[in-house]
This record gives structure tokens, sequence and C-alpha cells, in this order.
């Protein structure tokens, strides 16, 4: 079975989730772009949606004015397309038109502006509180009415602010006041707003009340399962003001007196995301770490054994996140030292890679969530996975395509190429994981880190032909991260 063949049964065996996050919501959003779905699309799907359950209230009602109220985000960018779906409507811009965020929501505007001069759909821009009051009184007076919120959706963050609240908090008056002033919201209810009706795009989300009607706007579902960009944009920002240290500390631990490469391609790649790394090893392999940015820890002997187990446990407290397994290499030693030290770590994040792979006893192996596992081909058949008790583990099975997945989630990343067969590329996979997990949750972390390590390849592929090396994508690693950050 293929990674390809993997992909399509876990998709089956993982149940597709109905109810998502706001989080998750913006991932999807953002790879839709990223597969060439463009959102002033999605936007026009959303508009038609909202246009349509105004028409129902129509039916009910008759032909009543129609208020749009719109926020400044992509929420009131789906207002403005309902508006041209419905026209004759008001629409009422809760800002100035400069501060419209985005390219779709402009260009939206700009449509209905042009149609404002001559049409039936007119468009106030309100900032002031007398403004809104205003037009709030006009609706107060009516008999009937549907309103339309498109002010805020899962862009909301906090308390409501105004001049939002003050519109909420009017139109719940106003609609205990008169119950024909039916009120709409679009993909999530602003605030404590008490809609009629909440229209939410694609999926429900956390933030919607159970009566959410949820209307596809043309989201395919490969969209959940392409690891993009969006996955990218979704990673913890660094803090500005952060201090050394605050932006992930990781400790890789490997090497032995055969291999000294892996851990410090490993600690190289982690260096490029996180701002702490080190390398407890052997000494043949500490003595040839001579990038002052490592701090290394020497261990004794050949090989990282049963009695580095005390100390090594010790250490590992100072760091977020363990890469573990680079070159360890594989005899009774290893195997000791592993299987003690993974039972010992607790919760400590831990990415397993190679080596350490290869020696774990899998019989009755807990296999928790704060682990994240990077076999290949040959290592995942070794890891014996039961896809019928899929694990809480999250799972990096590396491949053409490589497959991310744990017990709720899956995944698939199609970026890199064959120019990464090159002795390497799985030390530094592990090592960029590991420096995003010392900041992000296991499987975004994966799944990003298959994404960067695989672009970095491709950009490579592109600038020198199959003929890069492993140092080549190190050196890669930031301009991928800069160029979706
Ligand atoms: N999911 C989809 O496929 C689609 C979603 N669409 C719509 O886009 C919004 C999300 O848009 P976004 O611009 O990210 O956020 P909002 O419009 O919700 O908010 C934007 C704006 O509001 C300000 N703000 C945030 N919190 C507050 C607050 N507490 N008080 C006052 N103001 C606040 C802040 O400045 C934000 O920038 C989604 O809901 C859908 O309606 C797409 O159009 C179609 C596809
Ligand atoms: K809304």
């Amino acid at each position: 079975m293929d990674n390809l063949e993997l992909f399509k049964i876990l998709t089956k065996k993982i149940k597709e989730k109905d109810i998502i996050s706001p989080k998750e919501m913006e991932i999807i959003d953002n790879n839709c772009e990223y597969l060439g779905i463009s959102r002033i699309l999605l936007m026009e799907n959303a508009g038609k949606c909202v246009a349509e359950e105004v028409n129902k209230f129509k039916v009910e009602l008759g032909e009543v004015p129609i208020f749009i109220f719109c926020g400044t985000g992509n929420n009131g960018g789906d207002g403005f397309a309902a508006a041209r779906h419905l026209g004759n409507c008001s629409v009422i811009l809760l800002g100035k038109e400069e501060n419209i965020k985005t390219y779709e929501a402009r260009e939206n505007f700009k449509i209905l502006k042009n149609l404002a001069e001559f049409g039936d759909i007119s468009i106030k821009n309100v900032t002031h509180q007398n403004e809104i009051l205003e037009i709030l009184n006009e609706i107060e007076n009516l008999d009937k009415a549907i309103i339309v919120d498109a002010m805020l959706g899962t862009g909301i963050r906090g308390e409501l602010r105004e001049p939002y609240k003050t519109v909420v908090e009017k139109l719940n008056e106003i609609k205990k006041k008169n119950d024909n002033i039916k009120i709409i919201s679009v993909d999530v209810e602003t605030g404590d707003l008490n809609a009629d009706k909440v229209i939410t795009f694609h999926k429900r989300k956390t933030i919607n009340k159970e009566n959410a009607i949820v209307k596809p706007i043309g989201i395919p579902k490969e969209a959940e399962y392409i690891v993009g960009w969006g996955d990218l944009k979704a990673l913890s920002k660094r803090d500005p003001n952060s201090h050394k240290g605050e932006n992930g500390k990781v400790l890789v631990i490997g090497g032995s007196k055969e291999f000294f490469g892996a851990p410090i391609l490993t600690a190289l790649a982690a260096l490029k995301i996180a701002d702490l790394v080190a390398v407890a090893s052997v000494k043949d392999v500490v003595k040839k770490i001579t990038n002052p940015e490592l701090i290394t820890y020497k261990l004794k002997g050949d090989y990282i054994g049963e009695k580095c187990i005390d100390k090594l446990i010790e250490i590992s407290k100072k760091f977020d996140c363990i890469v573990l397994g680079n070159g360890l290499g594989v005899n009774e030693e290893t195997k000791a030292f592993v299987n003690g030290f993974l039972e010992r770590i607790g919760n400590k994040k831990v990415v397993i890679d190679a080596d350490a792979i290869k020696v774990i006893e899998y019989e009755g192996f807990e296999f928790r969530e704060n682990f994240i596992f990077t076999p290949h081909r040959r290592e995942f058949e070794y890891m014996g996975i039961n896809l019928d008790n899929l694990p809480s583990s999250t799972i990096v099975l590396k491949g053409r395509y490589d497959v991310i997945f744990n017990k709720n989630n899956v995944k698939i990343n199609k970026t890199g190429n064959s120019g990464m067969t090159v002795g390497g590329t799985g030390d530094i996979l592990c090592g960029i994981i590991g420096g995003l997990y010392a900041k992000n949750e296991a499987f975004l972390s994966a799944c990003c880190g298959c994404f960067i390590n695989g672009y970095a390849g491709d950009l490579l592929l592109k600038e020198k032909g199959y003929y890069y090396t492993p140092i080549d994508i190190i050196e890669k690693i930031p301009h991928v991260l800069k160029l979706f950050g």
C-alpha cells in the first residue's frame, strides 16, 4: 500500500469534523487560495446564500425594507455581495471605506458604488453614533423589515467594540418589541445579537449556536486534507518583544561514534526556527560540533545507553521539545536507552526519528499524543501501526507524498521532489518539526514541517536542478517561512 492509498484509507477511517473552530476555518480558507480557489469566488457564493435566505423571509413578510449592516472585514464583504444579489436594499457600512480590509471586500464594495448611483441599492457610510442611531430609529418605526448582520464573523476577537456594540444592543431591543423585524446573521452572530437565522458557511463553527444553517460555498473537501500555506499562517507568531529562549528551546539527542552528521543536521535545521538548540551526544560527536550557536552536552561512551537516562531526563526539563534518534545507532545499548527514556519522559514533546523508531519495543508501547514519529516506509511497517486503532501520537509517513495523521486528523503534503532522496533530508525534517513543535501543537507542527522541508527542496530544484545538498535545504528554511509566515 503506497502513501496515497494509505491516505485514502485514513480519510475514510477518521471521521470528518462537522464542527470546526474559526482557526481551522481560517486554515481552510487560506488553503483554498493555495489550491487556486479565490476568496472572491467564495465571497460570491456566500453572498448568494445570504440573499436566498433573505428572499425566504420576503415570501413571509412581502416586499419590506432590507438593511444590511456591514463591517470592514470579509463578513462585511459577504454583505456587499448579498446586497448585489438582492437589489433594493440599504447597505450600512459601519466604518470608513478606506478601512475595508481585503481586496475581495473592496471589489464588492466598488461594484455596489457603481450601481448605487442609478439603482435601488443605497449605501450609507456611518461612523458617528448619531448617524447610526438615526438609522436604528428609522428601523424601530417600521412595521416590518429584514436586517442582515454582516458586521463580524469568524474574525471577531474579544469583547464587542463600538460601533457594533450599540447596533447589537439596539437591534435586540427593536426585535424584542416587534417580531416582524427579522434578523439574519452572516456566518456568525455578531456578539449576542438575537438573530432569527444564522447562515454559516462550509461547516458549523464552534462559536455558532445550535440553530445555525450550514451552506456550502464551493469549498472542496480536499481543502481540509491538503497541507498548504494556510497551515503555515496558523503557526504561532514570534512576539517582537520576546527574549532569547522564548521562541523555542530544542534538545537533539542523537549521534554515536559511528554517526555524527545526523544530529548536527537536525540541530542546524531546528536552529532556523527555535532560538535555542542543543545537542546531547557522545564525545566523538560533540568534538565535531564547531558551530558556536549550538549548545552541547557531552555523554560518556561510544553510544547513548541506559546509563545516560537520568542525566538526559534532567537536561530535558530545560527544553520545550526533544528530537530523539538521529544517528543513535541500533544496538542493545541504544535500545535500552530509547525505551527507558520514552517511558520516563512523561508528557514532554518528543519527535522520534530514525534509529529511535527502529529500537522501540512496540508490544504494549503507549503512543502518547505528545510524541511525533517521522518514519520512512520501512520504519513505518516496522512500527506496525494498527489502522483500526489509530494512535494519539502524530505519525509522519514520509514519501513522494507525506501522510500526516493521528487518531483525529489526516493530511497529505505534496511539496518536495526526488532531489530530496539525498541522505540527511529526514534529519532536517525532524529538526524543522522539532523547532515548530517547541511552540505549536503536534499535528500542525508535523504538517508544516513537511510543507517547509519539501517547499525548500522545490525552490532548490528550480535553482540548482536535483544536485542540491541537505545544507542547501537548511539554508532555504528561513526563505520559505518568510514567504508564508
Ligand atoms: N470561511 C469561508 O470560507 C469564507 C468566509 N468569509 C467571510 O469572512 C469572514 C471572516 O472575515 P474576517 O475579515 O477574517 O473577519 P471579520 O469580518 O469577522 O472581522 C473583521 C474585523 O472586525 C474587527 N473586529 C474583530 N473583533 C472585533 C470586536 N470584538 N469588536 C469590534 N471589531 C472587531 C477587526 O478589525 C477585524 O479585522 C467569515 O466570517 C465569513 O463571513 C468569506 O467572505 C467567504 C468565505
Ligand atoms: K455576522
